[in-house]
């Protein structure tokens, strides 16, 4: 089902689905020299498609493709002198490599946030097949914030995201909202028990 909307190269000509023997790999930044290498031994979690402005994304792609790992599965293993943390004051402290700029792994620090003790990651710099495919596209309408789409393009957007078998979602999927409305409601000591 090829389409002229373009969503993310890795999706573009349908999702790929992971593999349930597969438990992690390498990725590599897309310097040619010295390149920056992260080892991640787990198999990724929540998968998707992220349109936010901070999510790293290749040349050309509207969504960043983004999962989760603990953070404890991720290992620097060279020329981590070459990372920097994106912005110091996001929730999510992306660690990115100064010379290319690309992602190696975003880290929550706040051990009050639901998703602390998780890293994000781009399966994409990994050369091992197998990582979980993308399950849902998220922050859809961040794309227009982040100039990547005109309001009037959004429709056939969604439709391709919807063909794709990516739901499209202008904040996280449902359960991971739920997931951190839960949290916040435990913080506040107001959940409601079923
Ligand atoms: N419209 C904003 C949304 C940014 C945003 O909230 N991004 C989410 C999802 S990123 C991974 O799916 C988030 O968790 N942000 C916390 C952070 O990025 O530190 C925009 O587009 O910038
Ligand atoms: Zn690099
Ligand atoms: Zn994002």
């Amino acid at each position: 089902m090829p389409s002229s909307v373009t969503i993310h190269p890795s999706v573009d000509h349908g999702v790929t689905a992971g593999s349930s023997h597969f438990h992690g790999g390498t990725l590599h930044c897309h310097c040619t020299h010295n390149p920056v290498l992260v080892e991640v031994k787990s198999q990724l979690a929540h998968n998707h498609a992220c349109g936010c402005t901070k999510c790293w994304k290749p040349k050309g792609a509207k969504f960043s493709v983004v999962g989760v790992v603990p953070r404890d599965s991720v290992t620097v293993l060279e020329n981590g002198d070459k990372l920097h943390v994106v912005d110091p004051s996001a929730v999510i402290q992306r660690h990115a490599c100064k010379a290319c700029g690309v992602h190696l792994f975003g880290r929550i620090e706040n051990k009050d946030h639901a998703f602390y003790g998780l890293d994000f990651v781009h399966s994409e710099l990994s050369p091992e097949k197998g990582w979980a495919a993308p399950e849902f596209a998220a922050f859809v309408s961040s794309i227009i914030e982040g100039g990547l789409a005109a309001p009037s393009e959004m429709a056939g957007i969604r439709a391709r995201l919807t063909e794709l078998g990516l739901a499209p979602y202008d904040c996280l999927s449902p359960p991971l909202m739920d997931a951190l409305a839960t949290h916040a409601a435990k913080q506040k000591g107001v959940l409601k028990e079923a």
